[in-house]
């Protein structure tokens, strides 16, 4: 859920330009650093702290990525880090509270009701009386210039779980506790709306499920949610193959130039391309070409950031929001936006009209499997506007944020090679040199361990945000109606108290048989894909879609940073970007070919095997010596390509046209013709080449919110 990322940052940044003037100065105190104040912990509520909190990262975040692999920088960090606890425990940075509060306060209260009042307002004021939260008080240039999330795990070590930013006349929330996100999140969500997020995105999104509250949200999601049931994620594994094996076409041309790569723009026009496809059956073919559609939706996508992180909203100014050219290119890449969406829902009305349809819970056309196509055969009452906000919504929301995800775990990757070696290993064994099937992912568990030790660093969006529109108490501090909170993803997902070497990338903290780890397991400490009602739609698409890339392009490819890269940074966009890019170099690898003993699903050619998909062990050998185990399968099936080049390993020739050339045949015999969803026994055909089976049998790899609303 790409957008809410930004929004924190803006939502500091754009609340605040006047805030920042009314803040307390921010005194320099050499390069890179300002202060902050903060008032101490509740227990000791009349006392204020100065805080010298480092602009520069000051944490495990900045720099390197963050990881802990570059041995300087985690040094710095951790002398920052150790200095910054010596201070706060000399009490160098705490003043106290005017003595004169308290018994003033009791003569007040002496006088009756309205001297019982004055007594309330004027410790609340001057900080005294009751539990109340720890404040921080800076000006912009404490959290600018640098990723918003990083200064505020400086602060959430000096002051913990929950404690209140104030910017001038503009406050927030700042959780890093797990039971108060869980609170927020889960168990009192009622309470809570998107807040600044829904008005950031409102141009975009419109009444799209991320920023929807109240009735609209509970409606939207209602139908939406059935629409990502098991087939339809299963279905959509080959469309993850094809798309990586396009990505790896790429690589492999810029391999063989000797061009080093820029891997963050790939993994973005390859998630474009997948979530196109899986949600309203458009092919962008970013990977290929750079057309309108294409640029219309990155400047659209950049605006969106934009907005997050600009501190004065322009786009608001009368008059200039319209004639400014920057808002005329917007208006222009939304409309025609806005013109394809409607015209892709009206070609996917005609088709289901056409369709003899059959509509049930699983319900998947294989011509378009896409969520458009199931929300129009299932009857949606929805006018086009909502549709486009809820395409439009997917569309942002599934893009960038599994874009980030496989960006940062390729740069870890980098930076741990024993890890790649391993993730090379457990692709060269499962996957032979064929396209992913959902069994070949359910076997990719250490693949899958890596994207959740990705995800743990460097988590997409890094912080989560809320507004509360009752009252409500929060780690024992009763907090009003209209606070904005942030939820921060990253500190809990760093929080040193919770996790064994948290900067370290260790996905061998997941054991491989262990659960998935998910917030309900992790008990709200770990939050991928945030929790409650409000939990990711997309986690078990956007989990598998990222094991599928990450598992073909490591078969392939050794990725290693290219000579001379700028330094890896983070900044804040609708997700983690780097600051200038991922730059690689790629070789192929030059490993001899792995012979595994691989069960694969061959559907015989004969007619009476046309209803039912049979499993057998295929070697890679047999593969290779262009036959299966029965002998079914001849080399003229392989045309073109000779056992040698067969048996070369990661070479251009691809296993995989051995079950579609099956596929392909019951197609030739007619066994097609119907509309609608074909069911095979086991299987479920999804178009020439693919085939997917019905049921996972491994509960554990099914990441399904268990948080459905009512009625599912
Ligand atoms: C690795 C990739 C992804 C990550 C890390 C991710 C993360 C998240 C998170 C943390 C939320 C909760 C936001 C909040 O509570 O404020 C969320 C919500 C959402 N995500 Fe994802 N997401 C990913 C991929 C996807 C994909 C592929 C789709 C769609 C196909 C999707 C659709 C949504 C939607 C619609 C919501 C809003 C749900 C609601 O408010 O009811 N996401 N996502």
């Amino acid at each position: 859920m790409s957008s809410a990322t930004s929004v924190s940052a803006s939502a500091m940044a754009a609340t605040s330009s006047a805030a920042a003037a009314a803040a307390p100065p921010c005194r320099l105190l050499g390069s890179g650093q300002a202060h902050l104040r903060l008032p101490p912990p509740a227990a000791s509520g009349r006392r204020r702290l100065l805080l010298r909190c480092s602009a520069s990262g000051g944490n495990n975040g900045k720099g390197g990525g963050g990881d802990g692999s570059d041995p300087i920088l985690e040094e710095r960090r951790r002398r920052r880090q150790a200095e910054l606890a010596a201070r706060i425990a000399s009490g160098e940075f705490t003043a106290q509270g005017p003595a004169w509060i308290a018994p003033l306060a009791a003569g007040l209260a002496k006088l009756g009701r309205p001297g019982e009042l004055a007594a309330a307002l004027l410790t609340k004021v001057a900080g005294g009386g009751g539990p109340e939260i720890p404040q921080a008080v800076g000006s912009m240039s404490a959290v600018t210039g640098q990723a918003f999330f990083i200064p505020l795990y400086d602060l959430f070590l000096a002051y913990g779980g929950i404690f209140r930013l104030n910017f001038g006349p503009k406050s927030f929330l700042i959780v890093s506790d797990p039971a108060i996100a869980k609170h927020i999140l889960r168990d009192n969500s009622k309470a809570y709306s998107k807040g600044i997020l829904a008005e950031i995105l409102e141009f975009v999104m419109g009444t799209g499920l991320i920023p929807a509250d109240g009735e609209i949200w509970r409606v939207r999601r209602r139908a939406i949610v059935p629409a990502m049931h098991q087939k339809y994620v299963t279905a959509m594994i080959s469309l993850f193959g094809e798309a990586s094996d396009r990505l790896c076409q790429k690589l492999d041309k810029a391999a063989s130039d000797g061009e080093d790569v820029e891997m963050e723009s790939l993994f973005s026009r390859l998630t474009l391309d997948v979530i196109g496809k899986a949600v309203f059956n458009y092919d962008f073919d970013s990977l290929s070409y750079d057309n309108g559609i294409v640029e219309a939706v990155y400047v659209t996508l950049r605006e969106a950031e934009m907005r997050s992180t600009s501190p004065i909203p322009t786009w608001e100014i009368p008059i200039w929001k319209d004639i400014s050219p920057r808002q005329k290119k917007v208006n222009e890449a939304l409309a025609l936006i806005n013109k394809t969406l409607d015209e892709l829902i009206d070609i996917c009305k005609r088709l289901v009209e056409e369709e003899d349809l059959q509509f049930h819970e699983e319900y998947m056309n294989e011509q378009d499997p896409s969520i458009l196509h199931f929300l129009l055969a299932s009857g949606d009452d929805v006018s086009s506007k909502q549709l486009r906000d809820d395409l439009m919504t997917m569309l942002i929301a599934g893009h960038e944020t599994s874009a980030a995800v496989l960006t940062w775990t390729f740069y870890l990757l980098s930076k741990y090679p024993n890890v790649m070696a391993k993730l090379q290993d457990e692709a060269d064994t499962v996957l032979g040199d064929r396209l992913p099937t959902i069994e070949d992912v359910k076997k990719l568990k250490y693949t899958t361990r890596v994207i959740n030790e990705s995800l743990r660093l460097y988590p997409q969006p890094p912080v989560l945000i809320r507004r509360s529109i009752e009252e409500d108490t929060l780690g024992g501090y009763p907090i009003g109606r209209g606070e904005d909170i942030f939820i921060s993803v990253w500190n809990l997902h760093r929080c040193p108290k919770h996790w064994d070497d948290a900067d370290v990338f260790n996905p061998e903290r997941w054991p491989l048989d262990g659960p998935n780890p998910n917030e309900t397991n992790q008990n709200f400490s770990y939050l991928p894909f945030g929790g409650g009602p409000r939990k990711c739609v997309g986690d078990m698409f956007a989990t598998f879609e990222t094991v599928v890339a990450t598992a073909m392009l490591v078969r392939r490819f050794d990725f290693q940073m290219a000579p001379g890269a700028p330094p890896v940074e983070m900044t804040t966009g609708a997700t983690i970007h780097t600051t200038e890019g991922l730059k690689m170099t790629v070789t192929r690898r030059t490993k001899p070919p792995v012979i595994p003993n691989l069960e694969m699903k061959v559907i015989s050619d004969s007619p009476e095997n046309m209803s039912s998909t049979t499993s057998m062990p295929v070697s890679a050998a047999s593969i290779a010596s262009g036959e299966d185990q029965q002998g079914q399968l001849s080399r003229e099936k392989f045309s073109g390509h000779s056992p040698e080049m067969m048996a070369s390993g990661f070479s251009s020739i691809s296993s995989r046209r051995l079950p579609s050339m099956n596929v392909d045949a019951r197609h030739r015999k007619g066994q097609s013709g119907r509309r609608g969803v074909r069911r095979l026994a086991g299987g479920i055909l999804l178009g020439p080449g693919h085939v997917a089976v019905d049921k996972p049998d491994h509960p554990d790899l099914w990441f399904g919110t268990e948080y459905r609303p009512a009625g599912r």
